[in-house]
């Protein structure tokens, strides 16, 4: 089924689940009422958020006049020699960027991250070139606070006025935006009525994306191009059929697989990771989404290769193998690609990047209706936020002395006690897969440099070949903002392994009574704490030396899982 610019292509449970329920999406005008912006669309209890957060449906429009602001600004900084673009910010602030400027492969640095290590590489890299972006719809996340305040430091320590080099992305009368504007700052306000993982196509997209050289007004054009196709009360409306897909299939498939299968949009699964989990992750219910593809993030396999045999191999970093009897596939494809998928619950997507964007997003809060829950808020969040605030009070991060301590690496557990008479990692590991459910995942958090160590991504390969189950993996902060909503708020099934490691040097947040790497300790701890009191099994391995460290942990899994 392709329209204008969107494929949505089924076979199998998902083919049936399109049958089952979009005929009723199109008798309930679901699509028209959406893209008209009726709140009542998923229950009165969602009906006060719903209202404020439906705006995106309309942006291929409303946020036209973005672009020649955003291009004007581009080309004074490129008079100045200010070609170097950072981006300061968390989960909807910063994935959509990243995916815009990957796929029309022009540079920009992602910093959502309190790894020192990160942040200090981030500040030392071409600060005289520099122009920085700090977005935050909020203008309380401490990530981003505390980024803006080591670059405000820095441009003034090299005798630069902050205030000609940073620029602020944030919601009309948000703490940051009063203050950006006290200060100076050029500051662009997004549309409020749009949540963060709904904000592709608003200025938390197009800002930071336009400034490092993205065709911003091709990827509003794309957009613009089927919002009439989207809003169609008709059966071959792509948002309801991928809508369905994802969440109308019975017996349930919940466990999203997001393969790359050619699609020319690199690091699209990151961006669909957040829109997914933070938007169905609760209430006990959701979908999990598990991304093996390309991506910018470092879950690319360490030799950076892009294929695109994914999909028809089964997946395309894993050997070929059966799908899960809750796996629904969803083969990212190129825009071009009208080839029929295979397999028991297989759904081929493919557009181009604006067009896709806009198919998602309506195709979630589609699904958010068949499931059930409220699409537009992220209750769970918060709890992991204050956990991380109280251990900052504390001054650390760290709450409990290891079980014990295998070399370089130090081991605890939090939730049910597991460990038993572990003595190695190893061995740790292993209790820590006995605790898995079999309808459960596990999530590998590793919050370290998700630049230096991108290749640690890849252990999740081997652990889903061994585990025969769903194995995501993300980077700490980062997850927080994205899958952490699910991790808490979705079906209590997931096991969990946290890594953290010691900073090669620490570093200070001026104004602030803690460091980024109490900071990220304590975000560490903060989620396992949060975790633990759900019920759910963690097992935190610290390593004490990073290199000796990882090299032990990439050891242990290849003894675990029989490399
Ligand atoms: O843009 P803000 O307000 O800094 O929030 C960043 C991210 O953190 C969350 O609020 C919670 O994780 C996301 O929904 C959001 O995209």
């Amino acid at each position: 089924m392709t329209d204008a610019d969107l494929a949505v292509t089924a076979v199998g449970a998902a083919a049936d689940a399109i049958n089952a329920h979009v005929p009723q999406l199109v008798a309930d005008k679901f699509a028209s009422k959406l893209f008209a912006q009726d709140p009542t669309l998923w229950g009165p209890a969602a009906e006060s958020e719903s209202a404020k957060r439906l705006s995106w449906v309309g942006l291929a429009t409303s946020s036209r006049p973005l672009v020649d602001q955003i291009t004007s600004l581009r080309s004074k900084f490129a008079e100045q020699g200010l070609d170097h673009v950072v981006l300061c910010g968390m989960g909807g602030s910063s994935l959509a960027p990243e995916v815009i400027c990957a796929t029309d492969d022009v540079p920009l640095t992602v910093l959502d991250s309190s790894q020192p290590d990160m942040v200090r590489a981030a500040l030392d890299d071409r600060l005289e070139q520099t122009v920085v972006v700090v977005s935050s719809k909020s203008g309380s996340t401490v990530e981003t606070d505390s980024q803006r305040r080591v670059y405000e430091q820095a441009f003034k320590d090299a005798g630069i006025d902050p205030t000609e080099r940073i620029v602020v992305v944030t919601d009309p009368g948000s703490p940051l935006d009063k203050e950006a504007r006290e200060t100076g700052y050029t500051v662009f306000n997004a549309d409020p009525d749009v949540g963060g993982r709904y904000s592709a196509l608003t200025a938390f997209g197009l800002v930071p994306s336009g400034l490092a050289g993205a065709d911003i007004g091709r990827l509003l054009d794309e957009a613009e191009s089927v919002t009439v196709a989207l809003s169609a009360d008709d059966d071959a409306n792509p948002a309801l059929r991928l809508g369905a897909a994802l969440g109308g299939t019975r017996p349930t498939r919940d466990k999203i697989v997001l393969i790359d299968a050619g699609t020319h949009a690199v690091g699209f699964g990151d961006w669909t990771e957040q829109l997914i989990a933070e938007s169905t992750g609760k209430d006990g219910k959701g979908l999990l989404p598990v991304v093996v593809g390309d991506s910018p993030t470092g879950d690319r396999p360490a030799e950076g290769r892009r294929t695109s045999q994914a999909g028809d191999a089964g997946m395309r970093d894993e050997s070929p193998r059966d799908q899960l009897a809750d796996e629904l596939w969803v083969r990212l494809v190129a825009p071009d690609d009208e080839s029929q998928p295979t397999g028991d619950a297989v759904v081929n997507v493919g557009g181009s990047l604006g067009a896709a964007m806009l198919l998602w997003e309506a195709a979630v809060a589609t699904a958010g209706r068949l499931i059930g829950i409220n699409p537009f808020d992220q209750p769970d969040v918060e709890s992991a936020k204050a956990a991380a605030r109280e251990l900052l009070g504390k001054g650390t991060g760290e709450t409990a002395a290891p079980a014990y301590t295998d070399g370089a690496v130090e081991v605890r557990s939090a939730g049910p006690d597991f460990l038993g008479d572990s003595a190695t990692v190893a061995d740790a590991l292993r209790a820590l897969f006995a605790q898995l459910p079999d309808s459960g995942y596990l999530a590998v958090m590793a919050y370290v440099d998700r630049i230096a160590d991108q290749s640690l991504a890849d252990v999740r390969i081997p652990l889903a070949r061994k585990l025969n189950r769903p194995v995501t993996f993300g980077f700490g902060p980062r997850f927080l903002h994205s899958t952490g909503q699910y991790h808490k708020g979705g079906p209590a099934d997931g096991i969990f392994l946290q890594v953290t490691t010691a900073p090669t040097e620490d570093l200070p947040i001026p104004g602030r009574e803690f460091t980024f790497g109490d900071f990220i300790a304590s975000q560490a701890g903060g989620d396992a704490k949060v975790l633990a009191d759900h019920g759910r099994p963690v097992l935190r391995l610290n390593m004490t030396d990073h290199e000796a460290g990882m090299a032990q942990l990439q050891q242990a899994i290849a003894e675990v899982c029989g490399a």
